[in-house]
């Protein structure tokens, strides 16, 4: 271990001194840390406790809840509540807003959270993951009122996510660049393994459920259909292919190597606006991947700018290396 590979609490407060952050938001983000350390004890040992398999129960999404989802939701609200400056919790697992205080003040923290993302990859042993987002309340609000939770994403002050895979990973922006940290066994330790992360603006590598082929539109088709002709079609390149069913895993890849993810708005999805949520999947992966210097767009809109309707709204998702999204908004424009 190199000396530099400072501790999370030592990152933060460098962050602290260098860029005047808040120290109640350094103690929400160890409290998030602690749910993701906590979190990725008990997927680890998920076999031999019993806490694979489902529940009985469905969350506001319509999905059969996993055990996992669960526990994992109930550690962020146990942790989160512990930092007196936040306001309410958004989680993908609970249809209403969690208020904690009945009068929030201007500058109390909102705290959006997928506990657990990809879950459909827990009982196959694949990678799964935590996605967290903050924002602040710009006023003091008499009385709880959900739509103060609808903050656009470009409002955010910090978001990450952690992976659950080989290693846990744990990768934050607080607005001032994309910082990966790696648990470290034995001293329980999150260290700084992967400093000022950034995207290749160029790629060859895409991501995306080519099983919902005829499901999508022109645009998306088109793309797919050029990526998949290679050398002899009108990109001249051949592209490689990677879907892993889990969000944070695939933004994850995109960070260390380049590449763009697409779960877009189609004919199967339309309904629901797309399938992943807004504003504790979608807002915080666009605020880490252009704070790291890709794009992350809906097609037809920067995905920070989208004004949310629903704390559990759902939109399409095109992010990753600039180029190849802009191909992908070009194709949106063109259609
Ligand atoms: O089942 P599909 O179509 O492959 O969808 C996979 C996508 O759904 C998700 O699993 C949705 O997230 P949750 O597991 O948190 O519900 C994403 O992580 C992933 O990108
Ligand atoms: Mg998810
Ligand atoms: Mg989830």
């Amino acid at each position: 271990m190199s000396a530099d590979q400072i501790t999370f609490r030592e990152f933060l407060l460098s962050q602290r001194s260098q860029h005047k952050l808040d120290k109640d938001l350094i103690f929400l983000m160890e409290d998030i840390a602690t749910s993701c350390r906590i979190i990725s004890h008990q997927i680890r040992g998920g076999a031999f406790a019993g806490r694979l398999g489902a529940t009985t129960s469905t969350n506001v999404q319509g999905e059969t809840q996993k055990q996992l989802d669960v526990i994992a939701n109930d550690v962020f609200v146990r942790h989160c509540s512990n930092c007196g400056r936040v306001a309410a919790l958004v989680s993908e697992e609970v249809d209403e807003v969690y208020w904690l205080k009945d009068k929030p003040e201007a500058g109390d923290y909102l705290v959006y959270f997928d506990p657990l993302d990809g879950s459909s990859n827990l009982d196959v042993n694949l990678s799964v993951g935590s996605i967290f987002s903050i924002s602040q309340l710009p006023t003091a609000i008499d009385a709880t009122d959900d739509r103060s939770v609808l903050r656009v994403g470009a409002e955010q002050i910090s978001a990450g996510y952690s992976v659950y895979g080989p290693s846990t990973a744990l990768v934050i922006t607080t607005g001032n660049g994309v910082h990966g940290f790696t648990h470290q066994q034995g001293t329980g330790e999150f260290r700084l393994t992967f400093p000022d992360m950034t995207i290749l603006e160029a790629t060859s590598e895409f991501a995306i459920n080519a099983s919902r082929y005829t499901l999508w539109d022109q645009p998306v088709k088109r793309y797919f259909d050029e990526c998949i002709r290679g050398k002899d079609g009108p990109r001249e390149k051949t592209f490689n292919m990677r879907w892993t069913a889990s969000m944070v895993a695939e933004v994850h890849r995109i960070l260390i190597r380049g590449g763009v993810f697409l779960y877009p708005r189609d004919a199967g999805n339309n309904a629901d606006g797309g399938k992943l949520r807004l504003m504790y999947e979608a807002n915080p992966m666009a605020l880490i991947v252009e704070q790291a210097g890709g794009f992350a767009s809906t097609g037809i809109e920067r995905i920070l700018d989208v004004q949310p309707n629903s704390h559990h709204q759902r939109v399409p998702v095109i992010l990753g290396s600039k180029e190849e999204v802009a191909v992908l908004e070009r194709y949106h424009r063109e259609s």
